[in-house]
């Protein structure tokens, strides 16, 4: 059975692929701090839990956040006995190379989603997700990442909004039945949810005039849903698009011989 990590700057979270479905996610903060010994206790009581007889002899990990992927080695060396996959890293094999300047580091989620979504809608995408930053990745006619743009999340937005000013309070993000707000909880709301999905759409638009052919837009991350309440900003929402990836491109190495 496969592991699979994605390891994004607020959570991180663990699949479990046994050759046909995932079995299992499971999802931990991330902290690079948290050590393999660690990650193994909490994965094993969720593992307990289900009452999984878990045969674990591959793993493969994407981590925005670099600083914990020293651990999470240590993890799958020490309690899984095998060398993981890091998406990235000059060992990893990708389908196709990405297409972009020298010299830059992709993030290897951004990587991982555009194989996933390629693999399932085909070429010419725009992927767009919602983690801790927005991510809007274009993918190629050959199935390659090609660039994209970087936006703040909209927790980090809110959150930036709460920490800059003394007066804002912390907000939760919601989708507020009208635009104007008659409080500062429902402005707040407004701005981030309404200035969302014209940043969203703003930016779809403008990539598919750059690019002058048609693209479907794929949504992922825990917020897809929200921004897609009746304004046909996507043709698809999926939710397990970085563990699809994950999944095609631990194959693909497989394929290729290489781990
Ligand atoms: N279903 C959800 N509803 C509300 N907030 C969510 C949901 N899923 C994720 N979030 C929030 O979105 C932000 C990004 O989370 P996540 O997608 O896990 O980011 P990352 O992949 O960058 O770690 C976090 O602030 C998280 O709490
Ligand atoms: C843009 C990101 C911060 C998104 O990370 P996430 O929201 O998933 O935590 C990450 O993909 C990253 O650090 N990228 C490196 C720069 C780049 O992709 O060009
Ligand atoms: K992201």
């Amino acid at each position: 059975m496969l592991l699979c990590i994605d390891t994004g700057n607020t959570n991180t979270v663990f699949s479990v692929w046994d050759g046909t479905q995932f079995l299992a996610h499971w999802r931990i903060r991330t902290d690079h701090r948290r050590t393999a010994d660690e990650y193994y206790v909490w994965l094993s009581t969720l593992i307990a839990v289900k009452k999984f007889e878990l045969q674990i002899d591959a793993c493969i990990i994407s981590a925005t956040a670099p600083r914990v992927v020293f651990n999470l080695r240590v993890l799958c060396n020490r309690y899984f006995d095998t060398r993981p996959l890091v998406v990235g890293k000059p060992d990893c094999l990708l389908p196709v190379e990405p297409r972009v300047d020298m010299g830059t580091t992709v993030g290897p989620d951004r990587l991982v989603n555009t194989v996933g979504a390629y693999d399932r809608h085909g070429p010419d995408l725009i992927v767009v997700d919602f983690g801790t930053a927005t991510t809007f990745d274009v993918v190629d006619g050959d199935g390659a990442y090609i660039g994209g743009a970087i936006a703040p999340g909209v927790n980090l937005s809110l959150e930036a909004l709460h920490m800059g000013a003394a007066s804002l309070p912390h907000v939760d993000v919601t989708m507020p039945g009208r635009v104007i707000g008659t409080n500062t909880v429902a402005c707040i709301q407004s701005g981030v949810f309404w200035g969302y999905v014209g940043l969203v759409d703003g930016i779809v638009d403008k990539i598919r005039a750059e690019r002058d052919r048609p693209m479907k837009v794929i949504a992922t991350g825990g917020l897809a849903p929200l921004f897609d309440q009746g304004f046909d900003l996507f043709d698809a929402i999926e939710d397990d698009l970085t563990m699809h990836g994950l999944r095609l491109i631990h194959d693909y190495n497989k394929e290729m011989g290489n781990g």
